[in-house]
């Protein structure tokens, strides 16, 4: 279309790469898991999730485990614009996202979002503009997390305004969280948006089946219409 109009030379921005890091020592990645283990469920839905938000990821899923030197290294080996790390994201003493960051010299940008699930998600930017995103464990929280700020860095990176979300009636009523913006899975009807529960940080049972999610703003009681997390492009459940 270029060559057609005459151009000779264009602005071109380049996808931006992102890499994925998934720490945890009690992780396992094939059948059911044991005693005291856990099978990953972020790394399965993090390539779709990069993908569909218009970024690379060249270097697939790497597995660490919970040493505060390995995460540091990793983060230092990573070459990608955007470093995703999950799992390492809270104040325990086997979560060494922020002392990694110290020790890499990283600027702590966003230290928590108000949202549920995935308030300790955590944004930073190491010395040479590269950023780090923490998501929580849990893996309802992670996606929420990779929808809140993964997605709009990447939008960034892209040169792209963010999405504005429509806003839809909920007819039922959806309980509103006090101080926090609730991310509620919810099925789409003639009439408006309905919850379909399953919505705990943990379980992904209803994002997976959900077609949207409503973006709830707090408030003291219910909420009868919110913001829909849907828009084509940017969540996996665009069709
Ligand atoms: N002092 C605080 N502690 C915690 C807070 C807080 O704000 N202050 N928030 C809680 C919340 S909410 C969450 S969510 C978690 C986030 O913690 P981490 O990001 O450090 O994650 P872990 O503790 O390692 O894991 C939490 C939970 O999720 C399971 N997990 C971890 N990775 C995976 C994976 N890839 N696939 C499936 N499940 C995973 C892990 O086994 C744990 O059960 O922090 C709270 N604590
Ligand atoms: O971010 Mo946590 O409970 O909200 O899973």
């Amino acid at each position: 279309m270029a060559a057609t109009v005459g151009l000779d030379r264009l602005t071109v921005i380049p996808k931006p790469t992102v890499a994925a890091l998934i720490t945890g020592d009690e992780l396992v990645h094939q059948g059911p898991s044991g005693p005291g283990q856990v099978r990953d469920a972020i790394g399965p839905m993090l390539p779709a999730l990069i993908t569909q938000a218009g970024a690379h990821l060249p270097a697939g899923i790497n597995h660490l485990g919970d040493s505060l030197d390995e995460l540091t290294r990793g983060l230092r080996e990573s070459q990608a614009d955007l470093t995703l790390v999950s799992g390492s994201s809270a104040a325990g003493p086997a979560d060494h996202l922020r002392q990694a960051l110290t020790a890499l010299g990283a600027e702590l940008v966003v230290d928590g979002v108000a949202c549920r699930p995935g308030h300790p998600q955590a944004l930073a930017q190491l010395p040479d503009g590269r950023l780090i995103l923490g998501l929580p464990g849990n893996p309802f929280a992670a996606l929420v997390a990779f929808l809140t700020l993964g997605v709009a860095a990447i939008a960034r990176m892209r040169g792209l305004p963010l999405a504005e979300l429509p806003q839809i009636a909920i007819p039922g009523g959806v309980h509103c969280h006090p101080t926090s913006t609730r991310l509620v899975p919810v099925r789409l009807t003639p009439d408006g948006a309905v919850p379909i529960g399953h919505d705990g940080s943990a379980m992904l049972r209803g994002p997976a089946t959900a077609d949207a999610l409503a973006v709830v703003t707090p408030g003291p009681t219910k909420a009868i219409a919110a913001r829909l997390l849907t828009s084509a492009g940017t969540t996996p459940w665009a069709g």
